[in-house]
């Protein structure tokens, strides 16, 4: 079961800042009185007359050709039964997140009152105008199946039950993959199927059409066995009853089954049942959100199990999460009128084929495993591989064209893949590929205000996530209360409390003393300065027992970074210090310097700020493209600030000619790559936008960073404190939870790198 504060966090996460998880964003401009006439009245009439005369054209104007409705009447939301539409809503919500963050689909969710097959069916029909596509979902069984099914006759849009079909493609393209690595045939196992309902029957459906014997089958629902003499069952369910006297219950059914595929209710099935299965047994315990065995009791009662949920938090996760974004994007590229039978067949082959592939880099370092490789505990790609949407979407889109219900074709498939790609955008990539590189080599952060929610909360989702090891400084009496009192599992976490007198905090001390005694520090105020916890956490780091310092939260920048400079000091090369933020904007990520540091460099400090931003800007693996800002352009104008700048980039090409930089310009010069071109060709930023900005000073870097974040929407992450000898970051007074979790990622990125130039130093006694 979810631990309380998990429950607490899922609930934290629907109802905080505006409910729920979508929201509506418009897609033109609407800055002025002319946008508006054109959004609205009187332009907009011009589209309307265009579909009046063309119904086509409506894909041409209008959001229908990228825009999904997920349907449901809550009667079988994922296995918690029939709880209503209001209460489905969350569900629902959540797929048109995932359709839009795997799929760049558009999702209007409808939970809708109708509980009658005709009820349900004339409000979806009516509908048809406004959606490119339907996804049903969480419909009971047998209602869905009629619903569909006149559904699809009736309509010319793509109309898909995933519960029935996007588990069936997944779970066959599992079962595929699961059979060859227990050396087992399709046509030869043994199957048990737990659950009859919408999901059980097409999934079994599929399973048969991939080579299962129906013969070799049997199926259960909440009822028993499903068997000839039932007088309760339908027409559907019927065609699998069994004649099979041998059995009465799950139990019987289990021994020497093959497989075992649940799509019924949580803990249902035991381990003594999959002990009495034959060898190298395959188990999906499909039921949300508690699979029908656990997996821990599944893999501690069989070593040669395979074993599958579909949760994402074990191995082997078989859910429709990994088919109906790429299916629908597919079937709405193409235009297709429905999805038939040949485009599920070629996604269910994809994602088999996928799984035997090389798994990239990326996709190891998300889920932080090594060597993720076709085998027991990967049987199916992960939804976290981009992959799946050039492998599927195109692999459904090529099977409508050629089986005929395309209503648009492809022919550059290079071009579909590069649009597919371009489709995932890289906002929210950079911020994943950042964690992603930090829990490769996870490091040891000592948090220097820990006795406060906000780092304690970071700290356990930096812990649980992998990104680094915390240890938190602070009254371990005070952290425990505030852990309790919120629930967070940080139990095994070292506390230390620098107040408390130790014989290392007397060596820290003694150490501090001996470097400050020429600068007015005596060895009793030493001791004292080794109380602040800024002073004690610097010192773990300098001597090698943590990775990197985050402090900042509760006190002012100055302050905060006094101590780390006095005891770790700067990087001897530029022997300066400077702050950095990493801005996630709409347009991709830019770089803003200096932001927190140095208030009016000369020319030669701004060369030393740049030096520092590229050197740090490249060990993120990102290429950086700087522009030196000004009011002017390359000599425009005279005055302190364009001269000063000027010079800037004069030292910067003499001395540093492997520096991608130019300037001094104007801020939009800088990111608008046409402008620049037109207008300074000869610019060496020609080409692509600048990604990297050098502010003349602090007030106008600090005043951009904050007016984009304010009102540009972008998300800022830092100041990353650049130029220190190890690695500490000074978190902005008040930061976000996420913004410390933003923060301890780069220092962890920040300490790999220095842990891997120099040897921690040892303390010397
Ligand atoms: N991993 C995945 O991708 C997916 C998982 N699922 C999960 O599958 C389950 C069923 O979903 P769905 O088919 O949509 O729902 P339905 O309501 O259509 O079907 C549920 C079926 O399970 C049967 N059932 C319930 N309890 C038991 C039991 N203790 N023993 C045997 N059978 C039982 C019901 O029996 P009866 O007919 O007699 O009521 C019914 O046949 C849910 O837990 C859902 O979360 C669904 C879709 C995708
Ligand atoms: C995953 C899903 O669709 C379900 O459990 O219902
Ligand atoms: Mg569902």
């Amino acid at each position: 079961m979810n631990k309380p504060n998990r429950k607490q966090d899922a609930l934290n996460y629907h109802s905080k800042g505006r409910p729920g998880k979508i929201q509506v964003v418009p897609t033109k401009p609407t800055n002025s009185q002319r946008d508006l006439t054109l959004a609205y009245s009187p332009g907009v009439a011009e589209p309307c007359l265009r579909i009046a005369d063309n119904v086509e054209d409506v894909y041409k104007y209008t959001a229908k050709g990228n825009l999904v409705a997920v349907i449901s009447n809550g009667t079988a939301v994922l296995g918690l039964g029939n709880i209503g539409p209001e209460a489905s809503k969350p569900v629902m919500e959540g797929k048109g997140l995932l359709f839009k963050i795997y799929a760049d689909i558009d999702v209007f969710d409808l939970e809708i009152n109708a509980k009658t097959v005709d009820e349900f069916v004339n409000i979806v029909k009516a509908l048809e105008p406004t959606f490119g596509g339907v996804n049903l979902e969480d419909i009971s069984a047998p209602t869905c199946f009629e619903i569909e099914s006149r559904l699809k006759a009736e309509m010319k849009i793509p109309v898909m039950h995933d519960d029935q079909h996007g588990t069936a493609i997944i779970s066959g393209a599992a079962l595929m993959n699961a059979c060859e690595i227990q050396g087992k045939k399709l046509d030869k196992i043994k199957m048990v199927v737990n659950g009859a309902g919408a999901a059980a029957v097409s999934c079994t459906k599929m399973y048969l059409s991939l080579g299962v014997k129906k013969e070799n089958l049997v199926m259960f629902d909440i009822n028993g066995l499903l068997t000839p003499e039932r007088t309760d069952l339908d027409e559907m369910r019927l065609q699998f009853a069994t004649n099979r006297k041998d059995i009465t219950n799950l139990a019987d059914a289990m021994k020497n089954a093959d497989v075992f595929v649940g799509l019924s209710a949580g803990n249902v099935v035991t381990p003594a049942m999959l002990v009495s299965m034959a060898k190298n047994p395959i188990v999906f315990a499909m039921a949300n959100p508690e699979p029908e065995i656990s997996y821990d009791l599944a893999i501690a009662a069989r070593k040669d199990i395979i074993m599958a949920t579909g949760r994402s938090d074990f191995p082997n996760q078989v859910n429709n999460v990994l088919g109906f974004p790429y299916i629908f994007r597919g079937a709405l590229d193409v235009r297709a009128t429905a999805i038939n039978e040949e485009m599920k067949i070629a996604a269910v082959k994809a994602i088999a084929e996928m799984a035997k592939k090389p798994v990239p880099e990326a996709v190891n370092l998300a889920y932080n495993i090594t060597n993720l490789k076709f085998g027991r505990d990967y049987i199916i790609p992960k939804p976290m591989d981009q992959r799946l949407i050039t492998e599927v979407s195109s692999a459904v889109a090529r099977a409508a064209i050629e089986s005929g219900v395309a209503r648009k074709t492809i022919t550059d498939w290079d071009a579909y893949n590069e649009e597919l790609l371009s489709r995932l955008g890289t906002n929210n990539k950079l911020l994943r590929d950042l964690t992603n590189k930090a829990k490769q080599a996870p490091k040891r952060v000592v948090f220097a205000e820990a006795d406060t929610y906000k780092i304690l909360r970071a700290a356990q989702i930096v812990k649980d996530e992998g990104i680094a090891t915390p240890i938190l400084l602070g009254n371990a009496e005070r952290i425990r209360e505030i852990m309790s009192e919120n629930e967070l599992d940080l139990e095994d976490v070292q506390i230390i409390d620098p107040k408390v007198e130790t014989e290392r905090s007397l060596e820290f001390a003694q150490f501090l003393f001996k470097k400050r005694q020429r600068k007015g520090v005596t060895l009793f105020e030493a001791k004292k300065l080794m109380v602040d916890r800024n002073y004690f956490g610097a010192c773990m780091v300098h001597f090698g027992e943590a990775d990197a310092l985050i402090s900042g939260l509760t006190k002012d920048y100055a302050t905060t970074i006094k101590p780390a400079l006095q005891i770790i000091g700067t990087e001897a090369s530029v022997n300066r210090v400077a702050g950095m933020y990493l801005m996630i904007t709409e347009k991709g990520p830019v770089f803003f310097g200096d932001t927190t540091v140095n208030i009016n460099p000369t020319a030669q400090e701004l060369v030393d700020i740049t030096v520092l931003m590229d050197r740090s800007i490249k060990q993120l693996n990102i290429k950086p493209r700087i522009a030196v800002l000004s009011y002017s352009n390359f000599g425009s104008n005279g005055g302190e600030i364009p001269e000063k700048t000027r010079e800037t980039v004069r030292i910067l090409h003499e001395k540093y000619p492997e520096i991608v930089v130019d300037g001094e310009m104007q801020a939009n010069f800088a990111l608008n790559s046409e402008l620049l071109a037109d207008n300074f060709g000869f610019s060496v930023l020609n080409g692509k936008p600048a990604n990297t900005l050098i502010f003349p000073g602090l007030a106008s870097g600090n005043i951009a960073y904050k007016l984009l974040q304010e009102i540009g929407g972008a998300e800022a992450v830092g100041p990353i404190l650049l130029g220190m000898k190890k690695p500490v970051h000074v978190l902005q007074l008040g930061s976000s939870v996420r913004e410390i979790v933003n923060m301890v990622t780069i220092a962890v990125i920040d300490a790999q790198v220095k842990c891997a130039e120099a040897k921690p130093s040892k303390a010397k006694k």
